[in-house]
């Protein structure tokens, strides 16, 4: 922002901002200027699985403040934490993005989107048609159940790190290492690429 100048103002009726409040509002307003870089993990495992991961891509796209950058492969993956048999396979993908959103809020989004999905939360590790957490928000790190980051089992899901390394090989997971030095201790015979399918990263 530019503080106005009255004398270089034609019109009378612009008031000139002191520059002491011109500072002080961009000052609020620097994330603006300053995105943040986020992973979000993206799965499914009801409906049309590939539909609602393109949807929840499609939806953070459109998101106010928020920019997709890159999207992974798409992975099938058995699911983690139920007995063998109980769920269908997921579809399992990751995307970065970066944006001018507080943790707060693009959790708040992410939450939006899955309900758009009609995802119900009746069980803990339930089946569901798209589940969308944040794995990390700009290497932050907070313990709030509310908002745990980085997201507290990414480092031990090889559906989060296998596809969260191809799209940023060089990532780490805030407080547990770099992906290369977590993907050999995590058990990766239940994710199996879908190459014969992808995701589009929208225009
Ligand atoms: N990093 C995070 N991303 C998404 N949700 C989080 C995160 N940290 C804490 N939560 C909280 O976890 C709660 C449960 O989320 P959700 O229903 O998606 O869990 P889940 O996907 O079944 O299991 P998991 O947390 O193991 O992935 C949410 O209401 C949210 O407030
Ligand atoms: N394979 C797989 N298993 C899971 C998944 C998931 O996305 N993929 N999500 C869970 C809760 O978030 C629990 N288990």
């Amino acid at each position: 922002m530019t503080p106005s100048n009255a004398a270089s103002s034609p019109d009378p009726t612009v008031q000139p901002v002191p520059a002491s409040v011109v500072r002080q509002v961009d000052a609020a307003d620097s994330t603006l200027h300053n995105p943040k870089r986020a992973v979000l993990s993206i799965g499914a495992n009801l409906g049309n699985r590939l539909e609602n991961l393109q949807g929840a891509v499609d939806a953070l796209e459109d998101t106010p403040g928020v920019r997709v950058k890159a999207v992974s492969r798409i992975y099938e993956t058995s699911p983690v934490g139920v007995p063998e048999g109980e769920q269908p396979d997921y579809f399992n993908a990751v995307v970065l993005v970066k944006t001018t959103l507080p943790p707060s809020s693009l959790l708040e989004r992410a939450q939006a989107i899955e309900e758009a999905f009609e995802r119900v939360r009746d069980v803990r590790w339930g089946p569901r048609t798209l589940d969308v957490d944040i794995v990390s928000y700009q290497g932050v790190t907070s313990a709030e159940p509310a908002l745990t980051l980085p997201h507290p089992r990414a480092h031990e899901r090889a559906f989060v790190l296998v596809p969260w390394h191809d799209v940023e090989p060089g990532a780490e997971v805030p407080g547990h290492g770099p992906l290369r030095e977590l993907l050999p201790t995590v058990e990766r015979a239940g994710v199996r690429l879908r190459d014969d399918l992808t995701l589009v990263l929208p225009d």
